[in-house]
């Protein structure tokens, strides 16, 4: 049950490991079956000492707090974590249809059905993570899996944050950052909401609105919100207006 899943210790020994699923900077993700009760899920195992030569430790300890926490259908469960000497293991949810951006790379763009099916799961996610507090801050196509429904699910809570102790820290890629984290200034739940309107523009044009060769190119494009709709793919203008006003609504918040 839930509560005794709570109490209980985990080890390697619980957990018939299968195939690789992925692989990130600190580790790998296996699939894996709870011997006891059959379950599969995702075994991320992360290397100690990768984490503590990133001095992320306090992010991995956040994420494990934050996760762990959250109920929600489109935010990827966090069962539970262990440890041994040299590795960190977190018992996640398995998504059966894999990572969202695999998906938008094969298809190259999203209808507009599709795209406005993912961005209300991720509003409602929001709306559920904002009202505990929590804000995600690296919303982005590599975060977001697809469970066995097609339904979206926010994975990685790495970089989120309680927002009563707001960070000035840079994180993330620049791309989905809005102007007042890009200028690495004060910040709160409004940047996921910016990151939407990112999202929705990628997932319907397949790029990124300021995506530029540059680094610096994407920064000054971000703070200038210098928002273009390329001519194809043809885009409604409805979606269009909604891309438009989220700065309207950044400000609104
Ligand atoms: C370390 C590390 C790697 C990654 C990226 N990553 C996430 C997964 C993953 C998770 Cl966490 C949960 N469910 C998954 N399902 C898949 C999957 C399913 N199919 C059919 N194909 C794939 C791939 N991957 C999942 C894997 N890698 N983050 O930190």
């Amino acid at each position: 049950s839930a509560a005794s899943d709570k109490q209980r210790r985990w080890n390697l020994s619980d957990f018939d490991i299968g195939k690789p699923l992925g692989r990130g900077k600190f580790g790998h993700v296996y699939l894996a079956r709870e011997k006891k009760s059959n379950h599969i899920v995702a075994l991320k195992v992360l290397f100690k000492t990768q984490l503590k030569q990133s001095q992320v430790e306090h992010q991995l300890r956040r994420e494990v707090e934050i996760q762990s926490h959250l109920r929600h259908p489109n935010i990827l469960r966090l069962y539970g974590y262990f440890y041994d000497q040299t590795r960190v293991y977190l018992i996640l949810e398995y998504a059966a249809k894999g990572e969202l951006y695999k998906e938008l790379q094969k298809c190259k763009f999203f209808s507009e059905k599709r795209a406005a099916t993912y961005i209300s799961s991720l509003a409602r996610a929001l709306i559920y993570c904002h009202a505990k507090h929590v804000i995600h801050r690296d919303i982005k196509p590599e975060n977001l899996l697809i469970g066995a429904q097609g339904e979206l699910k926010i994975a990685d809570f790495g970089w989120s944050v309680h927002t009563f102790n707001r960070r000035r820290t840079m994180c993330g890629t620049l791309d989905y950052l809005p102007p007042e984290m890009v200028e690495s200034v004060e910040h709160d739940a409004s940047v996921d909401i910016w990151s939407l309107g990112v999202l929705c523009y990628e997932f319907l044009y397949g790029v990124p609105p300021f995506e530029a060769k540059e680094h610096s190119d994407t920064y000054r494009r971000i703070i200038k919100v210098d928002l273009k709709f390329p001519s194809k793919p043809i885009v409604s203008s409805s979606a269009k207006d909604l891309i438009s006003q989220v700065k309207l609504l950044l400000v609104a918040v």
